[in-house]
């Protein structure tokens, strides 16, 4: 969860189209995701703050990382006549009834109605792309996808179908500051979400904390196997008998960031470099997607390096 005390969710216009999800559709669906010192009450408090709001809790997960000085996460999903009107009530209601009894509580209300503005970033390869844009467009996403950016022009025509903006953002050693102000002009306010699908260039540590917004990657190995540049070929010369693909949260440090979603399948001594990354792709894709999902579906709270992921 992106560290906060409160974050004002964007009031889903009535004509949002319902995001993907199963229970959690409609406008008077909402979600409250918190995170604190564990301690015994927080459950009640918030359940009998709802409750108060006139609010139906219709799913509540919860993890604690230890019974005794651990931290406590909660995802809360409710039903609220009204809510789409009421959000500002909502968490001034929540900021000085719940979240002023406990100091540390990091805490964010957000509407299950509302799609996520979605940047990707790419390079050469589409596959990871072209599974965003038709899941996106299958409403099995609930994004909108606003902008594609890649650092090669190849994709340009491969998008322009889905009347989906791209923009070539060239990346060289030497320019590598002028593309990221360029990025940043692009994305700052304009995106809730930015997905490396498959780009192939390593981002500052400026860049991540300046474009103000989460950064999911998709690495193609099962992290921490083969960080960085060509992990095929080094499964390849390892002899695996899996191959795998990681999404995670992109930090500083390269391949590092919180897992979101992993998997794996198998492979042969058979199989030759292209082999493994033609396996590989599928699980890029679904490993990817799963991972955006969640994200954009208030699934997932980051903890240090880790993080928590509520099915
Ligand atoms: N700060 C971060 N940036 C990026 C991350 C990350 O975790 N933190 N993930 C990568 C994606 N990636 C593997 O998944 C990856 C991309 C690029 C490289 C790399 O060595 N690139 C070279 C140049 C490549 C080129 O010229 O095309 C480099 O940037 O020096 C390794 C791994 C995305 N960025």
């Amino acid at each position: 969860m992106t560290p906060s005390t409160t974050t004002a969710p964007a009031v889903p216009a009535s004509s949002a189209r319902a995001a993907s999800g199963s229970q959690e559709q409609g406008s008077d669906v909402g979600r409250l995701l918190i995170q604190c010192a564990d301690q015994p009450g927080l459950v009640a408090a918030v359940s009998d703050f709802l409750y108060r709001q006139n609010a139906n809790i219709t799913h509540l997960d919860q993890h604690s990382t230890d019974p005794q000085d651990g931290v406590f996460f909660q995802r809360t999903v409710f039903h609220l006549d009204g809510l789409a009107a009421r959000w500002e009530d909502l968490e001034a209601a929540f900021a000085s009834e719940v979240a002023a009894r406990f100091p540390d509580m990091r805490w964010r209300f957000s509407a299950t109605a509302k799609r996520r503005r979605v940047a990707i970033m790419v390079s050469k390869l589409d596959h990871c792309l072209l599974d965003l844009i038709w899941r996106s467009r299958r409403d099995e996403l609930p994004i909108d996808i606003v902008m594609v950016i890649g650092n090669h022009p190849d994709l340009a025509d491969t998008v322009r179908p889905f009347g989906v903006p791209f923009v070539h953002v060239p990346v060289t050693k030497e320019t590598k500051a002028e593309a990221e102000a360029r990025h940043l002009e692009l994305l700052r306010g304009n995106v809730d979400l930015v997905v490396l699908a498959r780009y192939m260039q390593i981002v500052s540590g400026d860049f991540l904390e300046r474009v103000g917004v989460p950064t999911i990657n998709i690495h193609h190995s099962f992290l921490p196997a083969f960080i960085g540049a060509g992990p095929y070929e080094k499964a390849r010369s390892r002899g695996v008998k899996l191959v795998g693909a990681t999404a995670h949260y992109v930090t500083e440090d390269l391949d590092e960031g919180p897992i979101i979603e992993q998997d794996v399948v198998r492979v042969s001594h058979q199989d030759s470099v292209e082999d493994l990354a033609r396996r590989g792709a599928d699980v890029e894709r679904t490993v990817l997607s799963r991972a955006v999902r969640w994200h954009c579906e208030d699934r997932v709270a980051r903890h240090g390096n880790t993080t928590v992921v509520f099915s």
